[in-house]
């Protein structure tokens, strides 16, 4: 296994994004997120755009994984082979893309996607939806898979909390592969089920990185 993979073996990764038209959605402050996060303990750093990829690797001393969001509406994160290589271009360690079954916007597939990151040894993490994107990403030649996109896809329930079961499943029939959980991991409790669940990693968003949506399940919680 690569290096820098081996290094977040058992660790927690932080996502810090900011959405089109937020407030934070500047790369200065997603930076200083991302050093605070670090600080906090976050073997990995997970970010969007081209912009937050740069200002980022520029302040922390972990890895990034870097994508790029375009769209909302199938898919989305880094779209295509220009994306995935603007992403690296621009300070990613890891690359991570759509790794759906769904048509991609270049006509590419997603294995002729990865193919082409591979001669550059790219690192890629496959964000995906269902087990049958797993098995496609793992036959693909990834390096990391991802529940990333699990409830955002149809393919999977939108579980309340992150989804065990589809962690669980993958992690059986790809016992040597590094598989991460990530999506609706909003508890330190959350956290610790993942890693007994047998994730290779853990990657935490909202829960840590922003506060509209932490403020506001506060504020629910009270009307
Ligand atoms: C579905 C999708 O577009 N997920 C995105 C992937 O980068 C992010 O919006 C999520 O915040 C990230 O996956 C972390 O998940 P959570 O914020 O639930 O901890």
């Amino acid at each position: 296994m690569h290096q820098l993979i081996e290094s977040l073996r058992g660790r927690l990764i932080v996502s810090a994004q900011a959405y089109p038209g937020e407030p934070m959605r500047h790369p200065e402050t997603m930076a200083q997120i991302a050093l605070a996060a670090e600080r906090g303990g976050a073997a990995a750093i997970r970010c969007q755009g081209l912009a937050d990829i740069a200002a980022i690797k520029g302040q922390v001393d972990v890895p990034v994984i870097g994508l790029w969001k375009e769209g909302h509406d199938g898919v989305y994160i880094t779209p295509t082979l220009r994306h995935a290589r603007a992403c690296i271009m621009a300070g990613a360690d890891i690359v991570a893309i759509d790794a759906t079954r769904r048509p991609r916007p270049d006509g590419r597939t997603y294995a002729e996607t990865v193919a082409e990151l591979k001669k550059d040894d790219a690192l890629v993490m496959a964000d995906c939806g269902s087990f049958d994107d797993a098995v496609m990403a793992a036959e693909a030649g990834s390096d990391i898979l991802s529940t990333t996109l699990s409830g955002y896809t149809g393919e999977r329930p939108k579980s309340v909390g992150p989804d065990l079961e589809l962690l669980r499943e993958i992690v059986t029939a790809f016992p040597d592969l590094p598989v991460f959980c990530e999506g609706r991991v909003h508890t330190p409790e959350h956290a610790k089920a993942v890693m007994d669940a047998g994730a290779f990693a853990v990657v935490v968003g909202t829960a840590i990185t922003h506060p509209t949506t932490i403020t506001s399940w506060f504020a629910d919680a009270i009307s």
